[in-house]
């Protein structure tokens, strides 16, 4: 298939001659008999912010899935911090884990704590440090992303834009190497997705990182993305630098990101 990859950035579906901190080595997953991941190859740019797109139904989610290990490929490798992560134990795989922030859709709080029990929830749960430290770095998070005020509220009291910056700040909280995104916009009217947008690149741009985010929304893609992923049924079928994908000849490429209704994707 396509396509123009942006100068140094490794093509997929080649073995790449530079280790990155995310590597997927030609991964295959189905289920059933829906063959959804189909020979996906990619590297992830380290210290930097990759969108992922894709039309519906593509398998973005099942990639992330694989990324953090909830699911495991039928073929292929999963390589993070250059450990295939299904050739070691379950506790090694944890411990991997733990080096990866994840905002899901919904923040993925926990409904019977306040907003400051879920952001210390990570740190109380795999750290040993005291309670004073705990607030502090609680604390700072929370006021990164502005919800200082809302600490003592549970999520059910809080918009869904405060409680995807809630999933933020609590994705944050052990200063993790990798944050991944699950369309951190879904359900987001355009303001506070805009908002969210600007809040994901300023944090990248003071504390760094390899960051992944999933998106439908184009808008959301300009404002985050280093560079641009696009899947196709379960292919990584670009990557490459953000200005590249935005001015991109490719027919499919340019029909996705300008979400036209005319070109080569249909419903299928
Ligand atoms: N655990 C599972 N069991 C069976 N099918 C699954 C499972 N997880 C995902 N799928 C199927 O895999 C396909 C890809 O799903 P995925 O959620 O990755 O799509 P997506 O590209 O993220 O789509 P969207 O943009 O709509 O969220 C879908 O058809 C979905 O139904």
């Amino acid at each position: 298939m396509l396509l123009e990859h942006a100068s140094g950035v490794a093509a997929p579906n080649a073995a790449p001659a530079a280790e990155h901190t995310i590597e997927i080595r030609d991964i295959h997953k189905k289920f059933g008999s829906s063959h959804i991941l189909r020979g996906l190859s990619v590297d992830f740019k380290d210290d930097a912010i990759t969108t992922v797109l894709g039309p519906s139904g593509t398998g973005k989610s099942v990639l992330l899935k694989h990324i953090v290990g909830l699911l495991e490929p039928d073929a292929g490798e999963v390589r993070v911090f250059g450990t295939d992560i299904w050739r070691v134990s379950e506790i090694e795989r944890y411990e991997l884990r733990k080096r990866f922030g994840v905002l899901f859709q919904d923040g993925a709080l926990f409904g019977s704590m306040n907003i400051y029990d879920n952001v210390a929830f990570p740190l109380r749960k795999h750290t040993d440090k005291s309670e004073d430290e705990i607030r502090e770095i609680v604390m700072s998070n929370l006021q990164e992303v502005g919800l200082e005020g809302a600490i003592h509220k549970a999520p059910n009291e809080i918009s869904g834009g405060m409680r995807k910056r809630a999933g933020f700040a609590r994705a944050l909280v052990m200063r993790p190497d990798v944050v991944l995104f699950d369309e951190p916009d879904s359900g987001l009217d355009p303001v506070r997705t805009k908002l969210l947008s600007q809040l994901i690149s300023q944090v990248h741009q003071e504390h760094g990182g390899t960051y992944i985010v999933i998106t439908h929304d184009i808008p959301t893609a300009r404002t985050v993305s280093d560079y641009v992923a696009v899947i196709w049924k379960g292919q990584m079928v670009h990557y490459g630098d953000a200005d590249g994908a935005f001015g991109s000849d490719d027919p499919f490429v340019r029909q996705f990101l300008a979400g036209d209704a005319v070109g080569p994707l249909g419903m299928d």
